[in-house]
């Protein structure tokens, strides 16, 4: 059996067709949605992250706000940039990228975000809203990752009513959230959590209907591990250097080859990625509607 590919990329592109048509409606009433990504230091992996950000919004008509800062930034110079894109009428969202530098305390970081400009769904009055259950795309923005997923395994007619969901990893981005959208009853999924403390991922993959590898754990998900007719998704990103090579190649969680016993399978890069950058231009151009009172288009 060869799985069917959730393809991320050629969904991503879909969206993207679909924001650029609410962004012109915006853009109409004179309301522009505009992003702003503040990055600090110099890390490539995040500067090529960023960039292709940017890239997005510029394909689907967001104004890009970029403040790439040096690693060696204070606390309290940080929090004045956050207050600045909180003050600026063009930023109607934005994120914070992550990992920042040791000596800056990223919750406080994050804290500081206009919940209503919080682009990435992380600020705790939404991860409030998403626990409460009341966090709706019209209401408040949903963790990118998390809603990538969802709507990557919705625009593939995959239901997940009553499935067994294993989520490996507890990160703040995707793991800790992920679970508490799978288990609404709009989806109706049994979710189990994995994590470093635990003791028999064997047994817990081979009950798994659906497995949500994120933990960033190069190909750690091995092909024979996962049940026969799974659906796979591959959250993870490592950069491994290739022996051959010498080359660092983008690797994800689960073994590519899980994909012969697999019934879908999420390539990786092409899957989760590209769904993550588009939750965040749908999140960014939700927030511009809200901020200009009009409902999403029907
Ligand atoms: N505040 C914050 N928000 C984030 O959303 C966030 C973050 N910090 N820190 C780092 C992680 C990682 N992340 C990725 C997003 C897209 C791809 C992506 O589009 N990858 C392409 C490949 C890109 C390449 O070739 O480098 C793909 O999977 O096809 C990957 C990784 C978002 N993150």
């Amino acid at each position: 059996m060869a799985a069917g590919v959730l393809d991320g990329k050629a969904t991503a592109a879909a969206i993207k067709g679909e924001l650029t048509e609410r962004v012109a409606a915006l853009a109409a009433q004179g309301q522009v949605p505009g992003l702003g990504t503040v990055l600090v230091g110099d890390d490539p992996a995040s500067h090529s992250y960023v960039g292709g950000k940017h890239k997005d919004c510029a394909e689907v008509g967001i104004t890009s706000i970029r403040r790439d800062l040096p690693a060696a930034i204070t606390q309290e110079d940080l929090e004045a940039e956050i207050e600045s894109l909180n003050a600026d009428p063009a930023c109607t969202g934005y994120i914070v990228q992550l990992p920042l530098p040791d000596h800056i305390d990223t919750n406080r970081i994050l804290g500081k975000i206009d919940p209503a400009k919080d682009a990435d769904g992380l600020h705790p009055t939404n991860l409030g809203k998403l626990v409460l259950n009341v966090s709706d795309p019209m209401d408040s923005p949903l963790p990118c990752t998390p809603h990538g997923i969802v709507e990557l395994l919705l625009r593939h007619d995959i239901d997940l009513k009553g499935k067994n969901v294993l989520v490996i990893g507890r990160g703040v981005t995707v793991g800790r959230p992920i679970g508490l959208l799978l288990t609404r009853k709009a989806i109706n999924a049994t979710v189990t959590l994995a994590h470093t403390g635990t003791r028999n991922l064997d047994a817990l993959l081979a009950a798994a209907d659906v497995v949500v590898a994120a933990a960033g754990q190069p190909h750690m998900v091995k092909a024979d591990q996962i049940r026969e007719g799974a659906i796979l998704l591959d959250v993870g990103v490592s950069r491994v250097e290739d022996p051959q090579t010498g080359k660092r190649k983008l690797t994800g969680d689960i073994e590519p080859e899980a994909a012969h016993r697999a019934a879908w399978m999420s390539p990786n890069p092409g899957g989760v990625g590209p769904m993550t950058r588009a939750m965040l231009l749908v999140n960014v151009v939700e927030a511009a509607e809200r901020a200009a009172g009009v409902g999403p288009a029907a």
